[in-house]
C-alpha cells in the first residue's frame, strides 16, 4: 500500500487526484494539505462523509504528524518549488503537476533527489493524450521546422505559457534546434501580437471560461500543413498519468521531468 499525501487538495485538481487516491485499492490517503482549508478532517466535506483523513494547513504540521511515502502537488506556482524541496528533504516521493518551474529550479531538484536518492516526478501534464502530442510533435518537427503552438485554458489559470507548451517547446527544440520563423521584417502593431518567443518558434495562450486544457501544435510546410491537437475535457484526464507516477516514483531513485520518461 503507497501512503499518499494530496497538497492542494481544495482546488480543482488536487480534489481530483484526492479521489482518485481514495478510490484505488493499491494507494491510502494519509493526509490532505491546503492553507485555506477550515476542515480538520476531509470527513467534514459531504463529498467524503464516510472517510477519516487530517486536514493540515502547514506542511510543517503534516510533517511532525504522518510518514507519506508520496506527496502529490497541485498547488500553484509560487509555492511549487518550496513544496518538492521540502518533500524531497523529508524522503517523501513528489509526484508534482503543478506547473511554472524555471528551468534552473527543475535541474536543482534533480540534483538534490539524486543526491538523497529519492525518486520523483515533476509533470507539465500528466493526460496519456497529451504526452503522445507533444512526441508526434518532436517528431513532426525533424521534418517541418515552422511550428506554431496555441495553448488554449480555464480564465482562472496563473502562468503563462502552459507548461504542457513550454515542454513541448523544449521539445520541439530538441529535434530542430534554433530555427528563425516568418520574416525578419515584421514588425507587431500591437505589443505581444506575435506571442512569446522560444527558440524561434511563437507559443500563443488562450485564457476562456468553459476551456478546460487544450493545445494545437500547428506546422506549416510549402503547400501542406499538418495540426496535432490535444483536448482535456474533464479534468479526470490527468489520473491515469498520477496513479502512474505514485507507482513508478516508488522505484526511482531520482527525480525525473516528464511522464513520457516513465511510459
Ligand atoms: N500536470 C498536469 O497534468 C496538470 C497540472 N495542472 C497544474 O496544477 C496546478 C493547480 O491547478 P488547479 O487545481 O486548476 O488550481 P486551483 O487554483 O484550483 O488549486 C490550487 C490549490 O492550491 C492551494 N494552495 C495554495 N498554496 C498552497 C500551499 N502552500 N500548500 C498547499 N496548497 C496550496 C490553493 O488553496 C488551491 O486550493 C496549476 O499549476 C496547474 O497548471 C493542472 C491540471 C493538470
Ligand atoms: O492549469 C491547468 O488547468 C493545466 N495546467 C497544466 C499546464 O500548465 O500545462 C496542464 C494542463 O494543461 C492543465
Amino acid at each position: 500500500m503507497i501512503k499518499i499525501v494530496v497538497a492542494g487538495f481544495k482546488g480543482k485538481m488536487g480534489l481530483t487526484a484526492t479521489k482518485m487516491v481514495l478510490d484505488k485499492k493499491e494507494f491510502e490517503l494519509v493526509g490532505v494539505l491546503d492553507p485555506f482549508a477550515k476542515e480538520e478532517n476531509i470527513n467534514q466535506l459531504a463529498l467524503f462523509s464516510e472517510e477519516n483523513v487530517p486536514v493540515f494547513t502547514t506542511k510543517e504540521a503534516l510533517d511532525s504528524q504522518i510518514s507519506p511515502d508520496v506527496w502529490i502537488d497541485f498547488t500553484i506556482p509560487k509555492v511549487a518549488y518550496e513544496n518538492t524541496k521540502f518533500a524531497i528533504e523529508h524522503g517523501i516521493r513528489p509526484v508534482v503537476g503543478t506547473t511554472g518551474f524555471t528551468d534552473t529550479q527543475v535541474q536543482e531538484l534533480i540534483a538534490e533527489s539524486s543526491e538523497k536518492q529519492i525518486g520523483g516526478l515533476i509533470a507539465p501534464n500528466f493526460a496519456i493524450g497529451a504526452i503522445l502530442m507533444m512526441q508526434f510533435a518532436q517528431k513532426a518537427a525533424h521534418y517541418f521546422p515552422d511550428v506554431e503552438i496555441m495553448e488554449l485554458h480555464h480564465d482562472q489559470k496563473l502562468d503563462a505559457p502552459s507548461g504542457t507548451a513550454i515542454k513541448t517547446a523544449e521539445m520541439i527544440a530538441e529535434a530542430r534546434g534554433y530555427h528563425q520563423q516568418g520574416n525578419p521584417e515584421e514588425k507587431e502593431i500591437i505589443k505581444g501580437a506575435r506571442g512569446a518567443d522560444f527558440e524561434g518558434m511563437k507559443i500563443h495562450s488562450v485564457r476562456l471560461p468553459g476551456l478546460v486544457a487544450h493545445q494545437q501544435v500547428q506546422f506549416g510546410s510549402v503547400g501542406e500543413g499538418l495540426t496535432i491537437r490535444h483536448d482535456s475535457y474533464d479534468r479526470a484526464s490527468f489520473m491515469t498519468g498520477v496513479a502512474l507516477g505514485c507507482e513508478k516514483v516508488m522505484e526511482l531513485n531520482q527525480l525525473v521531468y516528464g511522464l513520457e520518461n516513465l511510459l
